[in-house]
């Protein structure tokens, strides 16, 4: 057995997967073999959810079905409010309101005692999960404003529900569609932190709950997930500068600062679906009539280009896409969670039909044979 440390488990296979298919040198995803670019503006994200967990794109019979099926489950227990509530009146953060949450739900869940590979009680856990996930964030920013929670919608899409229960009202074209593909990007990736880490509980052969708890307090991180917001952020202290998107980056990255957003552990080139997100961002940036959100990110994008080895990747232009949507920032990474737990629960099930105990070693470096001396002799 080797002794050699893979720091981050860096370039360490762990699995087979049929999911997600990653080139990260020629910058290229795809789901279940079908590249993102053919059908990332097109599929809705329910669509994905199908392929992602059933192998295959649903015919339209078995995607109303699907669709409906994950409509009926959107209403959250009372209970379920009230805890939400609670967390909003504490001014709880957003990722780990959905962690407890999300952890909850399984009091709530009529497939609770299913033996824990069940791929059928997974598969309706699942819907369950996801379904509740978006309502509960909805009622949570709400709550936490002074407003009401809105009732989901069965007659709406995922996505388009969604921001109908943020804000109260429909959602316009583009705010819909933009935020459908987001969904459908952010769906699978790979493994992951966060669906590692899922997939490191599921391994136990622990519950699908405890591993959407796991991967979110996973996704949560700044080296993860939460890039998202920090890239906002880091947006938002530009403008408040005295400086522009050029000379603030130059300054930054001759700091040694790590800018959010960029870099990756797989993709060498850019991340294939920022160009996607950078679309929509430059188009909402064009309806609302205000383009620096936008501009800001290319000139940054440009500069590192020109001075590092560092391209965007997911988290970059999905900041400004959503800024511009009129979301609030630290509810972001939460919407990554939405579309990502379609991801966690694929590769979950997938563990679970080939599972093996995940539990790598640690060198150890400390020192051994020291004398124990008790207590009362110290
Ligand atoms: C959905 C997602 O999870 S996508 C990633 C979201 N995260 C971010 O955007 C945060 C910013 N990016 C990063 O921190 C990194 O690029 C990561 C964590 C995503 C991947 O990095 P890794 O492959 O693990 O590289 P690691 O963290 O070891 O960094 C290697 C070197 O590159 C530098 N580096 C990596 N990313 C960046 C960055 N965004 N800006 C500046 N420097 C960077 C590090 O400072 C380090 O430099 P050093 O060797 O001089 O100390
Ligand atoms: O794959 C990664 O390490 C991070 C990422 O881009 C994602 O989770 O979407």
């Amino acid at each position: 057995m080797s002794d050699e440390v893979k720091r981050g488990l860096e370039g360490v296979v762990v699995s087979e997967s049929r999911l997600s298919y990653i080139d990260g040198d020629a910058g290229e995803l795809g789901y279940r073999g079908y590249a993102i670019e053919d059908f990332a503006r097109e599929a809705s994200f329910e669509e994905v959810l199908s392929l992602l967990w059933n192998g295959e794109w649903p015919t339209p019979d078995e995607h109303d079905e699907f669709a409906a099926r994950l409509a009926a489950e959107r209403d959250l227990d009372t209970a379920v409010y009230d805890l939400i509530e609670e967390l909003a009146a504490q001014d709880e953060n957003p990722m780990a309101m959905m962690r407890t949450v999300t952890s909850a739900l399984s009091a709530y869940d009529e497939d609770v005692d299913a033996d824990p590979d069940d791929r059928e009680a997974n598969l309706a856990k699942g819907c369950r999960i996801t379904a509740k996930l978006p309502t509960a964030l909805a009622a949570f920013d709400r709550l936490r404003r002074g407003d009401g929670p809105v009732a989901p919608r069965e007659d709406l899409g995922h996505a388009e529900n969604f921001l109908y229960m943020l804000n109260g009202e429909l959602p316009d074209d583009v705010a819909a569609e933009a935020f459908d593909t987001a969904l459908v990007l952010h769906a699978d990736h790979g493994l992951n932190a966060s669906t590692f880490s899922a997939m490191v509980t599921t391994s136990t052969l622990s519950d699908l709950h405890s591993g959407v708890t796991s991967a979110i307090g996973t996704l949560a991180g700044g080296l993860h997930g939460g890039a998202n917001q920090n890239v906002m952020r880091m947006l938002k202290e530009i403008d408040e500068s005295e400086r522009g998107p050029d000379e603030w980056i130059e300054e930054a990255v001759a700091e040694g600062r790590r800018i959010p957003g960029f870099g990756h552990r797989v993709y060498n080139v850019r991340d294939p679906r920022a160009a996607i997100l950078a679309s929509y961002s430059e188009q909402l940036g064009e309806t609302s009539g205000e383009r620096k959100w936008y501009d800001y990110s290319v000139a940054i994008e440009e500069h590192m280009a020109e001075e590092t080895k560092f391209a965007p990747n997911v988290d970059f232009y999905s900041a400004s896409m959503y800024y511009q949507m009129g979301i609030p920032m630290d509810i972001y990474t939460p919407i990554f969670s939405l579309s990502r737990v379609g991801g966690w629960i694929a590769h979950m099930l997938e563990q679970y039909e080939d599972n093996r105990l995940i539990r790598p070693r640690a060198r150890y470096v400390g020192e051994r044979g020291r004398e124990f001396v008790p207590l009362d002799e110290r």
